[in-house]
């Protein structure tokens, strides 16, 4: 099977590190983790963001080195950050930085319900509908790899269902493989291939979702344990 990806020694201003991460072909991985366990930091230095360091390839190519138009086909990066409060449309937000094609970002504006919305300005949408704006730009890209952080932040419990299948589908028919980190620890398990558990940036679990969830580190890292009535404090 193809290796998507194959990360080591990322890095970041020496603070946080993964060791080594690979995902072999099409895989829907999501991420979970208390606040401040690395999620974020291994998403940046997995995008090259900031001064991350290590060695990130993507379908065998050098994620760090490859020329902008290149990176887009390797990877697309949403960020937790949802502001753009830049007088720009719809489309152009979609399209920016891109070298995909019209029919591409027709293609993810129509996914994400936006097409009516082509022309309005993006300062002037809700978070939610911001948030639906730039994952039509991070699926238009087509790219190998989606890095997604904290995806559904912001999006109604609809969008949050669908959101997840979107991806879903794209990961099995479209071959993409996703990283995405989540606070749900329901919808993640429901929905990933493979659950990783991060703590004090380093992976604590990694594995078949329903496993990881049943076992021992979700207590020892969150605090929490499954009762009858849902979650609870440990
Ligand atoms: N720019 C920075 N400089 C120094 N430390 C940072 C910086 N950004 C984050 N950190 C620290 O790195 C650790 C991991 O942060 P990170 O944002 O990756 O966590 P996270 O798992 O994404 O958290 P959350 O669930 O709150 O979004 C935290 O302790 C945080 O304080």
């Amino acid at each position: 099977m193809t290796r998507l990806l194959d990360a080591q020694g990322l890095e970041i201003a020496g603070r946080l590190a993964a060791t080594d991460l690979a995902i072999i072909g099409p895989q829907l991985v999501c991420l979970v983790g208390p606040n401040g366990s690395g999620k974020t930091s291994l998403l940046h230095a997995l995008a090259g963001i900031g001064s991350a360091s290590g060695t990130v390839r993507i379908g065998g190519a050098d994620a760090r080195t490859a020329s902008p138009s290149v990176r887009h086909r390797l990877f697309s990066y949403l960020p937790a950050n949802r502001e753009l409060l830049w007088p720009l449309t719809v489309r152009d937000v979609a399209r920016l930085g891109l070298a995909a094609l019209e029919n591409e970002i027709d293609a993810a504006l129509e996914t994400f319900e936006l097409t009516g919305w082509a022309d309005r300005r993006v300062d002037r949408l809700s978070t939610g509908e911001r948030s639906r704006v730039l994952l039509a730009r991070a699926f238009a890209a087509r790219s190998a790899l989606l890095l997604l952080d904290e995806p559904i932040a912001n999006l109604d419990p609809l969008w949050q269902l669908r959101l997840m299948d979107i991806l879903r589908r794209s990961v099995s028919a479209g071959g993409q493989g996703a990283i995405v980190a989540l606070h749900d620890l329901d919808l993640a398990a429901r929905h990933a291939d493979r659950l990783i558990i991060m703590k004090n940036g380093r992976i604590a679990a990694d594995g078949d979702p329903a496993e990881v969830i049943a076992g021992p580190c979700i207590p020892a890292v969150f605090g929490i344990q499954r009762t009858r009535e849902g979650w609870r404090p440990a």
